[in-house]
């Protein structure tokens, strides 16, 4: 049994209440790979940020948990020796299937999961979430679950209006569940693909997609005053990485993420979490096309993926900074 407290790491519970209560948002950036953890901890300490490092079932199987564990513990110590005295690092499971999964994730130094009954019946998906939440409230880890189905890796059903959240079963859920925070479905999804080019208009040469459904997000908030929300596939897919990759050699074709004014727009609302796993596979994709098309003779990995990393890091830097607003957020310097 690995405490996360013993790791350095905090749980969610404080910085979702500033976050709430300050309008902004906490960037929640999936890893999967040293160059990733330590572009996710050099933004974060640059830009006095708290932040989230998300761990998928998928991160595990590829890198292993014991070393993506301790990877987070060095993430600690990392920002201290950037200078970070008191960094608030989150190390949350990300799309946990199964109590088993959030249990050895609790029991191995995670200090917040996230339960995903949201395919089940909702009954299912109560008892489910229950169920972690008694076990990781013991060892004071945060639990987040889900409600309502979002498009693309959930479903066949690109950005399904049939499958938001229903408003109407929110405290119900939240009250019996006893869940920290609630992802929602309001028209983001998963990957680079999040819109067919037929749902978008045509704005000055650029593709904008529907706007999400903030008229449903805001009779969530209605229903649960201050409660943390989360939105999941919230990429922007920027055009500039996705015409490097394919300057490069690469071939994304009608790529299209939810536009950042959106976004900005959730943060200030009780969205106090917002999940980013693609845009950081494109800046790191682009990256290292880029630098191995421009250096054909290059092979040792630390060629191509310091500009990877770099990338990385300029993204993160500009989603905290100019898109959530997490900036110079955390409680002590
Ligand atoms: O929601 C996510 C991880 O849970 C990531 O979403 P994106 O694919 O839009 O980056
Ligand atoms: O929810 C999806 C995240 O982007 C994680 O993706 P993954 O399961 O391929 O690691
Ligand atoms: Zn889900
Ligand atoms: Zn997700």
């Amino acid at each position: 049994m690995v405490n996360y407290k013993d790791l350095g790491l905090v749980n969610t519970r404080e910085m979702f209440k500033r976050a709430v209560a300050g309008g902004y948002a906490i960037p929640a950036f999936n890893f999967n790979t040293m160059e990733q953890m330590q572009a996710i901890v050099q933004a974060a300490v640059e830009t006095k940020s708290p932040v989230i490092m998300q761990v998928s079932k998928g991160a595990r199987n590829y890198a292993n948990g014991t070393i993506l564990r301790n990877l987070a513990k060095g993430a600690v110590e990392y920002a201290k020796e950037l200078g970070c005295e008191h960094p608030e690092i989150v190390l949350h499971l990300d799309h946990g299937d199964t109590f088993e999964l959030c249990k050895d994730c609790i029991d191995n130094g995670f200090s917040s999961v996230m339960i995903d009954g949201s395919s089940l019946p909702y009954e299912e998906n109560v008892a489910l979430a229950k169920k972690v939440v008694e076990y990781a409230h013991q060892f004071d880890v945060t639990v987040e679950a889900e409600l309502g189905v979002l498009a693309g890796v959930e479903d066949e059903v690109v950005a399904a209006e049939s499958h938001y959240t229903k408003p109407e079963e929110v405290i119900d859920f939240a009250t019996r569940t006893g869940c920290d925070s609630l992802a929602i479905s309001i028209g983001t999804s998963h990957g680079a693909h999040k819109f067919t080019p037929e749902q978008c208009t045509l704005v000055n040469g650029v593709l904008v997609p529907p706007p999400l459904a903030f008229d449903v997000l805001a009779e969530i908030e209605k229903k649960l005053p201050g409660f943390p929300i989360v939105l999941h596939g919230s990429s922007s897919v920027p055009m500039e990485e996705v015409n490097t990759i394919n300057k490069y050699g690469g071939h994304l074709e009608a790529a299209i993420g939810i536009p950042e004014d959106q976004l900005r727009q959730a943060a200030k609302s009780a969205v106090c979490k917002i999940n980013i796993d693609s845009d950081s596979r494109l800046a790191m994709t682009a990256a290292i096309r880029k630098h191995l098309a421009e250096h054909p003779g290059d092979f040792d990995p630390r060629q191509y993926l310091k500009p990877a990393r770099e990338n990385m890091k300029k993204m993160y830097i500009h989603k905290i900074v100019n898109v959530l607003g997490s900036d110079g957020k955390l409680a002590q310097c």
